[in-house]
């Protein structure tokens, strides 16, 4: 009747629902600017440098860690926010070691929560922090500076100068007092380096240049004496407040002038909290539950013989510390700030503060607290681990790096001088021995001699110089990984080049001597020889890769080496000439058997045939009665070596890209 009215209405519900849709853009506009904000604000971290941190808050709450079937944490709670000092403290085995790893990710908790401003700790936020193990683990033959100028050159952005990055390590070396040791090497076992405060310090330092806003160190003290170590302290409290840093370090048994210096403290008791709050007040709280320090006593030493004092002291403390939850932090929801944006905000609370009036325990009420949003969100630890990897350099620099690091490290090994010295005199003796055979078949066995002494010697020299090499190289690696320093592959590269041009100079020497004092052939075949002998050695050096990346048990490893290398030797073709026809196969097996064969192929090129006399029956198997004449390549057939040379050369090409590829899945493997 009325049509207009109708119209009417279905234009005003058009409307709502433009408006409707209006308001859902603009709820999207927001969204999408505070994720790219959040976006900018993580990526910029690896765009520029920056060294005062913006104000953080890092809380833990409730953490229960077991492994396996053991319980190691029991629902730990503490917290340090920019600025602070955190110490924790407790008896061998209370757990401190084990909570550092969880907070930085490498043990994975049962329950409980870490964030950082309210978010859940997730791979991505990790990256702000810095995590100093207690094992000092460097490349020994690097210097200090050189190790320095690595790190910074892959752990910081490539968009930040090479001025800008030396800057930082001035500034790092001059915070922790290093310069007088700057080009000292790092050293190990075997060769004298830094000594054991200054690698400490060296530790620290390159965790401090890619400039974390949180550092973990564990027990950043052990070894020092009570001057050094009262010294770096100073000078880590110095770096956390000059820059806005938090840091947090188990330390073991601080002296009192340490001790002064913590601003949070959290004493740990068989994965319990036995305290948590503002490090000067521990005391006041002992004495509140009848636990008395004399006076003049290094609180430190006081507390930690409270916590392992006996069993009714240390029930007495965790029942203290159960009455009222006192050492709980608790999400608690702000009045102020409720319903913005779908979270709800929240502040954490060390529960002791609340029972500030009660416990006396902080009368000017300034107790542990942190006013911080709750976590929000989902827990991104899990979407973290399949989201998009950002590395702090690209492929191609840190190929560049780890090669010229790898370069260096490996450069003293390889071309040490006394190995260099032994291959020059073993040479020359294997020459001064077969000096100037002549090829006839008479002293073919000399000639073969020649060979297999070369190519033996290079492959044992190969696989035990990488499978002895690694381990030391692992923790390194291990280390650098976890702190997503480099991809794997780009290490993998760097390794198969950097050792390249080192395993053929010792080569290039050893056969110039044996190979003209021996006279095996002419200036082509030498190069053949030194060629073939390096593609041997890059295959010696991935089998012995392989063995050393998947067997971690050095003495097993070293076993397996030595008998796969015998079981090689004993089927190379020099030592056999009458093997049964069930076993001849295996010789393919034997990765001296191809370098040994393609050599003498080449080197006998050209022999006369051998007329089959009595004796030459007797010693060839190829010779019979009814045989009147055998070629060289018959008679190398009785050694087993029946494949022409390329085939040699092909298969170690095969074996060499095969084993390097395996290699690799080897070491993600067992990363
Ligand atoms: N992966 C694991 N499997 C089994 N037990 C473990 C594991 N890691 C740690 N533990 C055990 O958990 C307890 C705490 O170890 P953690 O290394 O955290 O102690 P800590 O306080 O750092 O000791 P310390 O002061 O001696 O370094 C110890 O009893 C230890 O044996």
């Amino acid at each position: 009747m009325f049509p207009f009215v109708n119209d009417h209405k279905r234009l005003l519900d058009t409307t709502d629902e433009l408006h409707q849709v209006q308001v859902d853009l603009q709820n999207l506009k927001v969204n999408m600017v505070s994720i790219q904000s959040q976006v900018k604000s993580t990526t910029s971290d690896y765009r520029e440098m920056k060294t005062k941190a913006s104000t953080s808050q890092l809380v833990v709450r409730n953490l229960v860690v077991s492994v396996k079937t053991k319980h190691i944490l029991y629902g730990v709670n503490t917290g340090a926010q920019s600025g602070d000092l955190l110490a924790i403290m407790g008896p061998t085995g209370s757990g401190k070691t084990t909570l550092l790893n969880t907070i930085a990710g490498r043990v994975q908790s049962t329950s409980g929560e870490i964030t950082i401003n309210g978010q859940y700790f997730n791979k991505h936020l990790r990256r702000r922090l810095g995590y100093v193990l207690q094992d000092d683990v460097f490349m020994p033959s690097l210097t200090l500076y050189e190790t320095l100028y690595f790190t910074a050159m892959i752990r910081i952005a490539e968009s930040v100068s090479v001025k800008d990055k030396q800057t930082r390590i001035d500034d790092i070396v001059k915070a922790l007092d290093l310069k007088k040791c700057l080009h000292t090497v790092i050293g190990d076992f075997f060769v004298r380096g830094l000594s054991g405060g200054e690698k400490k310090r060296a530790n620290i330092a390159c965790e401090f240049l890619t400039d974390p806003d949180i550092m973990l160190i564990d027990e950043p003290t052990s070894g020092l004496d009570s001057t050094t170590a009262h010294n770096l302290m100073t000078q880590l409290k110095d770096y956390a407040t000059q820059y806005n840093k938090t840091i947090i370090a188990t330390i073991h048994q601080p002296s009192s002038q340490v001790y002064h210096l913590f601003s949070k403290l959290l004493l740990l008791m068989d994965g319990k909290v036995a305290y948590f709050g503002i490090a000067s007040d521990a005391l006041n709280y002992f004495e509140r539950i009848g636990m008395t320090c004399a006076i003049h006593f290094n609180p430190a030493d006081f507390l930690l013989a409270l916590l392992s004092r006996d069993d009714e002291t240390s029930k007495k403390i965790l029942e203290e510390a159960d009455r009222n939850k006192k050492f709980e932090i608790v999400c608690r929801q702000s009045p102020l700030s409720n319903g913005q944006n779908g979270h709800s905000n929240h502040s954490y609370t060390n529960t002791s503060d609340t029972d500030v009036s009660k416990a006396g325990l902080n009368t000017n009420g300034s107790a542990v607290s942190f006013d911080n949003i709750c976590a929000v969100g989902i827990d991104t630890e899990e979407t973290s681990v399949h989201s998009h990897h950002t590395w702090p350099t690209s492929f191609w620099m840190q190929y560049r790096m780890l090669t010229w690091r790898q370069f260096r490290q490996s450069k003293g090994l390889i071309l040490h001088k006394y190995e260099v010295i032994q291959s020059l005199l073993l040479a020359t003796l294997a020459g001064i021995l077969y000096f100037q055979t002549d090829y006839s078949y008479r002293t073919l066995r000399d000639k073969m001699g020649t060979i297999f002494f070369s190519v033996t010697y290079w492959g044992f020299n190969c696989i035990v110089a990488t499978v002895t090499g690694f381990p030391a190289e692992r923790g390194v690696i291990k280390k650098e990984r976890e702190a997503g320093a480099y991809r794997l592959s780009a290490y993998y590269a760097a390794k198969i080049t950097s050792d390249l041009p080192l395993i053929l100079i010792t080569p290039v020497l050893f056969y110039c001597i044996i190979y003209w004092m021996s006279a095996i052939g002419d200036g082509v075949l030498f190069a053949i020889f030194v060629g073939v002998n390096l593609l041997f050695c890059t295959v010696a050096q991935s089998i012995g890769h392989i063995i050393g990346t998947a067997i971690t048990d050095m003495k097993l490893s070293f076993t397996t080496v030595s008998s796969y290398m015998l079981f090689s030797l004993l089927f190379s073709g020099f030592f056999n000439t009458h093997l049964p026809d069930w076993i001849k196969w295996a010789k393919y097996l034997s990765i001296v058997h191809y370098a040994f064969g393609c050599l003498n192929i080449l080197s006998t090129e050209g022999m006369p045939v051998l007329w089959c006399n009595t004796t030459a029956i007797e010693l060839y198997p190829s010779c019979t009665a009814n045989t009147t004449f055998v070629t060289i390549s018959d008679v190398l057939k009785d050694s087993g070596i029946d494949c022409p040379y390329f085939c040699y050369i092909a298969t170690l090409g095969i074996l060499f890209i095969v084993l390097r590829v395996l290699g690799y899945y080897a070491m993600k493997w067992k990363r």
